[in-house]
C-alpha cells in the first residue's frame, strides 16, 4: 500500500490547525500509591505521529487513557484539539478515535479485553440500566436489515434507544465500543457508522468506503471472531475510524501482528497522518517507533527520559566499534598509539576502535593499519543493536520487548 498525499474520504484530510492537536503540562496520575506518570509535558503538532516509547508497565496505557478522555488525570493540564479532557471529555471523545486495550468492568488492570473504539456521546451517551450504551433504531435497522432504505431509521439518533452490548457502568468508558466477535466486518462497521449520528444512506456509503480502504471487502460477511490478527486490527482500525477523528490514538497497534501484517498496518498509519489525522501510538518497540514516528518519547519510571525526532533519539546511542585483539604486545601498543580508541584493555590486549559500521569508514581503518604495518590478530564490527540504544535512553538494559 502506497502512502497517499492527497486527501480521500477514507483517511481523513481535515484541515490543519496551528495549535497543538495534544497538548500536555505537567501531568500526574497515581493509582493508590503507585505513582505512574510523574509529571509529563508533551506537545504533539496535528498531522503528526507521535509514538509514547516504553516498556512493559511503564504507564503508556494509562497516558493514552488520559489523554483519549476514558481516564481522569489526578492534575495537570491535558487538552486534544483544544479541548480540556477533564472538563470537556465528550467534545474529546467525539473527536477522537482509539484503538487499544480498553479496561472495562470494574476497572482491574487484569481486566482486558482486545480493541475498542470511541464513538460520539451525542449517541451513545445514555447508559441504559446503568450498565449499557445504547444505539438507536436506525443502527438497530442497519443491523437487522443491511439492506433496508427505510427512511424512518434516518429519524434522530435519540429515538427509542436499545441496548446492544455491555461495556462499562462507568459513564467515562459508556462512550467506547467494542468489536463484537459475533457480528460481520460489516456489521460491526455499520454500528461503529451509526454511533456517529450519520444517516443510514451516509452510514451505508461510509462502510463501503472503508471496506474498500482496508481491504475488508473480502471477509465483509464473515463474523469478526474468524479474522486473524492483521484483519482483525484492520477491522479495529477502520471502526476507529468510522467517525472521521482528527486524532487516533493506538495503544501497541502492531503488537502481536506477524511481520507482514505489521508492515501494512504501518503503511496505513502513514497514510492516515499524510492526509491530516495527528497519530498518538504507544510501543514497547524502538525500531516501529523508529519508522513510523515524527516525534518519539521515552517513557520510564513516570517520566519522559529523553525525546525527540528518530535520528535525533539515536544520536544518544553509543557509537559503533571495531574490536582488535593482539596476542603480540608490541603491535597492541603501537595499535593504541596510531588509532584513536574507545577502550583498551591492557590484559588481553583488546582494543575498541569507534566506526560507524560503513564500508568506508571499515576501509580507513583497515588502510591505517596497513600503512602502519600493524598485526591484528583478530577483528570483529560492533555496531549499535536496539539494547546498546535502549540501555542509553532509559539507563536500564533488556527493558524492552524486541
Ligand atoms: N486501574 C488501575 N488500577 C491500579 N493500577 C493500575 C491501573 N491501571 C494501570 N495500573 C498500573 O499502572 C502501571 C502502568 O500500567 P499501564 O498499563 O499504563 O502500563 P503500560 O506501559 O501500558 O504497560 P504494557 O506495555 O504492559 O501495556 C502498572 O503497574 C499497572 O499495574
Amino acid at each position: 500500500m502506497m502512502v497517499r498525499k492527497a486527501a480521500s474520504p477514507i483517511f481523513g484530510g481535515r484541515a490543519l490547525m496551528r495549535h497543538s492537536a495534544i497538548s500536555v503540562t505537567g501531568l500526574r496520575k497515581a493509582f493508590g500509591s503507585q505513582v505512574v506518570l510523574d509529571g509529563i509535558d508533551l506537545h504533539v503538532p496535528p498531522g503528526t505521529i507521535f509514538a509514547l516509547l516504553g516498556p512493559s508497565g511503564v504507564g503508556k496505557t494509562t497516558m493514552l487513557q488520559i489523554l483519549s478522555a476514558q481516564l481522569r488525570p489526578d492534575s495537570g493540564e491535558v487538552r486534544v484539539l483544544g479541548h480540556d479532557v477533564a472538563t470537556e471529555a465528550d467534545a474529546v471523545r467525539s473527536a477522537v478515535g482509539v484503538v487499544g486495550q480498553c479496561t472495562v468492568g470494574d476497572g482491574r488492570p487484569d481486566a482486558r479485553v482486545g480493541a475498542c473504539i470511541s464513538a460520539a456521546p451525542a449517541t451513545v451517551g445514555t447508559v441504559s440500566n446503568g450498565t449499557m450504551p445504547t444505539v438507536t433504531r436506525a443502527a438497530e435497522a442497519m443491523l437487522t436489515d443491511p439492506q433496508s432504505t427505510d427512511p424512518r431509521w434516518a429519524a434522530p439518533q435519540s429515538a427509542n434507544p436499545k441496548p446492544i452490548a455491555p461495556i462499562s457502568a462507568d459513564p467515562l468508558k459508556a462512550s467506547l465500543m467494542l468489536v463484537d466477535p459475533m457480528l460481520t466486518g460489516e456489521q460491526n462497521l455499520t454500528r461503529a457508522a451509526a454511533l456517529h449520528n450519520m444517516g443510514v444512506i451516509a452510514a451505508r456509503h461510509r462502510v463501503a468506503d472503508l471496506l474498500e480502504g482496508f481491504d475488508l471487502r473480502e471477509v465483509a460477511q464473515n463474523p469478526a471472531f474468524t479474522y486473524s490478527e492483521g484483519t482483525r486490527l484492520r477491522l479495529d482500525l477502520a471502526m476507529a475510524l468510522a467517525g472521521n477523528p482528527h486524532v487516533l490514538f493506538l495503544d501497541e497497534p502492531t503488537a502481536g501482528l506477524v511481520p507482514r501484517s505489521r508492515h501494512q498496518v504501518w503503511e496505513i498509519i502513514k497514510r492516515l497522518a499524510a492526509n491530516g489525522v495527528t497519530v498518538f501510538l504507544t510501543t514497547q518497540h524502538l525500531d516501529e517507533a523508529g519508522h513510523l514516528a515524527d516525534h518519539i518519547a521515552v517513557l520510564d519510571r513516570g517520566t519522559v527520559t529523553a525525546e525527540g525526532t528518530p535520528d535525533e533519539l539515536k544520536r544518544l546511542a553509543p557509537a559503533g566499534h571495531v574490536r582488535m585483539s593482539f596476542t603480540d604486545p608490541g603491535q597492541f601498543e603501537m595499535a593504541a598509539r596510531t588509532l584513536p580508541t574507545l577502550m583498551r584493555d591492557d590484559n588481553a590486549f583488546v582494543l575498541h576502535v569507534p566506526t560507524t559500521g560503513d564500508q568506508r569508514s571499515l576501509k580507513a581503518l583497515l588502510d591505517q593499519l596497513d600503512e602502519a604495518l600493524i598485526d591484528v590478530d583478530r577483528l570483529t564490527v560492533h555496531t549499535p543493536d536496539p539494547d546498546d540504544v535502549l540501555l542509553a535512553l532509559t539507563g536500564r538494559p533488556h527493558a524492552f520487548a524486541r
